[in-house]
C-alpha cells in the first residue's frame, strides 16, 4: 500500500510538471475548464458527456507522452539524428491525429446546440 501511494505520488508530479511547466500542459487546462462550463451551460446528454470526457481525457495523455518522449529524445541525441526526427514527429502526428477527431467530435456535439441557441 505505500508503495502504491509512493507511485501515486510520483504520477501526480508528473501531472504537475505537465500541467503547470509546458505550455500545451496550461492549453489543455484552458480548454478542458471552458469545454466542461460550456457543456453544462448546454445541458449535454449522458452519452455526450462520456465523449467529451474521453474526448479530455485523450489529449492530455497523448500530450503527456509526446512530452516526456520529447525530453528524452533532447537527453539521448542533442544534436540533429533522422531516427530522433522520426520519433518526434511520428509522437507529435499521434496527438494531431487524435486531435482532428476530436475536434469533429466537438464539432458534431456543440455546434448544433451553439446554431439552436442563435436562432
Ligand atoms: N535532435 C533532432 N534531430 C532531428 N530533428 C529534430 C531534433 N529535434 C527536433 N527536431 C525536429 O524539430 C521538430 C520540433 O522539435 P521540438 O523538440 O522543438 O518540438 P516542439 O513540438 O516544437 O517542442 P515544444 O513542445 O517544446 O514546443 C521535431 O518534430 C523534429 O522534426
Amino acid at each position: 500500500m505505500k508503495r502504491f501511494l509512493k507511485s501515486v505520488g510520483f504520477a501526480l508530479n508528473g501531472w504537475r510538471a505537465f500541467f503547470t511547466h509546458e505550455k500545451n500542459g496550461r492549453i489543455q487546462i484552458v480548454i478542458g475548464i471552458t469545454t466542461i462550463i460550456a457543456g453544462f451551460i448546454f445541458h449535454l446528454s449522458a452519452p455526450e458527456w462520456i465523449a467529451i470526457l474521453f474526448c479530455l481525457a485523450l489529449i492530455p495523455t497523448l500530450e503527456m507522452l509526446n512530452s516526456a518522449l520529447e525530453k528524452l529524445c533532447d537527453l539521448a541525441e542533442p544534436s540533429i539524428n533522422e531516427k530522433i526526427k522520426f520519433i518526434k514527429d511520428v509522437a507529435a502526428g499521434a496527438v494531431l491525429w487524435s486531435t482532428v477527431f476530436v475536434i469533429i467530435i466537438g464539432a458534431i456535439i456543440f455546434v448544433p446546440k451553439i446554431l439552436d441557441c442563435i436562432k
